[in-house]
């Protein structure tokens, strides 16, 4: 299951709209690698009890993980929250987002500032390094509900329900 990346079309559309330029113009990746963005596929069904899971969290140290109903029946400010992820910010650590359904759009800038969008779906493990701008968006825009989980898991602001149960590793 590979990822999918792509240099992004600026403009006003909406957000979760996949702002492709014309033609697409993917990015690989090593493209993504070489700016330290890491991504594993694993199966987001076991995530509780995977040795796959285990031994990324071993090798890197990832030793705290929570789950975060981000739904707006769970969380206040639901929407600000939103807001708040997809304005552009950086973190002095690693952000290790897992995504155990739905999917979602992470951007990041790359060393000439471009926008990459990353399309995270259902079992994308993803490390975005210290340091990188990036942001983060739902991906839905139709009524049906799509709950997106990441770390955080993420509900569709399309009026959905449903919350979807994420994971958020950190380090120590
Ligand atoms: C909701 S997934 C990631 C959003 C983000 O960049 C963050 O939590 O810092
Ligand atoms: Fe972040």
């Amino acid at each position: 299951m590979a990822l999918e990346a792509w240099f992004m079309q600026e403009n006003d559309d909406d957000q979760r709209f996949p702002h492709h330029k014309n033609p697409p113009e993917y990015v690989s990746l090593e493209h993504l690698a070489n700016l330290g963005v890491l991504y594993w596929h694993l199966d987001p069904e076991k995530y509780e009890n995977d040795p796959e899971l285990e031994k990324i969290r071993q090798a890197r140290g990832y030793s705290y993980m929570d789950l975060l109903d981000l739904c707006p029946e769970k969380v206040e400010n639901y929407e600000q929250k939103l807001k708040n992820f997809y304005t552009e910010h950086i973190h002095a650590d690693e952000e290790i987002r897992y995504c155990l359904a739905g999917s979602g759009y992470f951007d990041v800038r790359d060393k000439d500032d471009r926008w990459i969008r990353i399309l995270i779906k259902a079992g994308d493990l993803i490390v975005l390094p210290a340091g990188i701008y990036h942001r983060f968006t739902l991906d839905t825009i139709d009524e049906t509900v799509r709950g997106r989980a990441s770390m955080d898991p993420i509900q569709s602001t399309a009026g959905g329900s449903s919350c979807k149960k994420g994971v958020h590793q950190d380090h120590d």
